[in-house]
């Protein structure tokens, strides 16, 4: 597909990790059949193997696409992250290849709003160790240290999309609410912002993680965050395993400094269900661990499917880049009896011109065109009256800063 792009039934298509039937019916359903579905990610080699005869990939959160593998992707146009993070992905190497990434940043949400409810409540009430010894043998009828979450303080690390919504579910559960932000956030019903990382560790019952993974989360709760979190405090990470020192967590649950956990991320997760799970928190009782499934509802997998499909769906047919994580958005509507040329550039002052320049010293009339930029890259849609698509696209991938170009149809 560097060229002139292919018949539907010969672009291949790789979905990884499960993805749901739904992403399967949108594909099938706009003529995509050439599919290869695998219910687990795959081993590294495995995955280089595949991935250099993939048109398209779609995975969730276990597939990572590292440099290495991405650089053997030559025929890779788009990558669909079936969820909202998109950490798995080096979106530099992608972009650098050509590579548009889409996700689907709201259909887990609420998902995983609900999960982090229902662990507070579970563990303000000590329910987990209660059920864990009952199924012992155990009964740990009493109310010490059993609470109600009415007038409990949060404490939201990361206020987006999902913190948001926690945020307003708890407030409905009649918690006092507050956040920290690197950015300035409007606070939804009577939430407030906390202006330091510290404030917030040390002024609240429950604490609960929903930033990405970046450079400036990575660890962002160590040791030392963990000592500044007031006696007794929760602790829940349903965010990503980089963000937290489990072995410090892990010391404190067991000093009785932190009364109860729940962590659904971890720094290394099993590959898949056969694989053992490891972790300094694995025999504690007052903590509930959940194998990375804040997302996956079936609701949230089925509106997945659709969302992602739909996006990869449309880049293939028309070339449009709306809401992808790594490409300037451009959505030009198709026109009949035109010929549509994509081009991906490094975004250097000059190149719009030098692409005009080959089409009127070729007499091609251009009836359509649309370039949009981000810092670093290009993105142009270009529609054509001719045929002389094929002429024009050798020029074009002379133009200097060219990383790739194409005619759709
Ligand atoms: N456990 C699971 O199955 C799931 C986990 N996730 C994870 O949850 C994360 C959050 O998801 P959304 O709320 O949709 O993302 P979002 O992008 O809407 O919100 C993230 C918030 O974190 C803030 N932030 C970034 N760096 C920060 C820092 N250093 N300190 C404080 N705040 C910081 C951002 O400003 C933003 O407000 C995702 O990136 C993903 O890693 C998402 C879905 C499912
Ligand atoms: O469904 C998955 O595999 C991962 C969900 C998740 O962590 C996300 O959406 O970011």
């Amino acid at each position: 597909m560097s060229n002139t792009s292919l018949d539907k039934d010969k672009i291949k298509i790789l979905l990884l990790e499960g993805v749901h039937q739904s992403a399967l019916d949108a594909l099938h359903a706009a003529g995509y059949t050439n599919i290869e579905y695998h219910k687990t990610a795959l081993a590294e080699d495995d995955l280089i193997d595949k991935i250099s005869e993939a048109h398209f990939i779609g995975l969730r959160s276990r597939t990572q696409l590292t440099e290495k593998v991405l650089s053997h992707a030559n025929k890779l146009v788009a990558i669909g992250c079936f969820c909202i993070g998109t950490n798995q992905v080096n979106l530099d190497a992608a972009s650098e290849k050509g590579i548009v990434v889409f996700n689907a940043p709201f259909s887990n949400t609420r998902s995983v709003a609900e999960l982090v409810i229902g662990q507070l409540i579970l563990l303000l009430r000590g329910i987990p160790a209660k059920n864990a010894a009952c199924h012992r043998g155990g009964w740990m009828k009493s109310a010490v240290g059993s609470f109600e979450t009415r007038g409990k303080r949060l404490g939201i690390i990361g206020y987006g999309s999902i913190g948001t919504q926690l945020s307003v579910l708890a407030e409905s559960l009649g918690m006092d609410v507050c956040f920290y932000d690197i950015v300035t956030k409007l606070p939804l019903g009577n939430a407030q912002q906390v202006k330091s990382l510290k404030e917030l560790l040390s002024s609240c019952d429950i604490i609960s993680l929903h930033v990405p993974e970046t450079a400036s989360t990575k660890m962002m709760i160590g040791a030392k965050e963990v000592s500044q979190m007031k006696k007794g405090a929760i602790f829940i990470n349903a965010s990503r395993g980089t963000v937290a020192d489990l072995d410090a967590v892990a010391g404190a649950l067991k000093a009785g400094d932190l009364s109860g956990a729940a962590v659904d991320v971890f720094p290394v997760e099993p590959k898949s269900n056969n694989e053992e799970f490891v972790s300094p928190l694995r025999g504690l009782d007052n903590v509930i661990l959940t194998p990375h499934i804040g997302g996956s509802t079936m609701e949230a997998q089925e509106n997945i499917g659709v969302e992602v499909a739909e996006k990869l769906i449309q880049y293939s047919d028309v070339g449009t880049t709306i809401a992808s994580v790594n490409f300037p958005e451009v959505a030009l509507p198709s026109q009949a009896d035109n010929h549509r040329i994509l081009h991906v550039h490094h975004n250097r002052p000059g190149v719009l011109s030098k692409i005009n320049a080959i089409f009127s010293d070729n007499n091609i009339n251009i009836t359509g065109q649309y370039l949009r930029t981000t810092e670093t890259l290009g993105y142009m849609v270009m529609d054509v009256s001719s045929d002389a698509g094929e002429l024009a696209l050798e020029k074009l991938k002379d133009v200097e800063g060219t990383i790739k170009a194409r005619v759709l149809f």
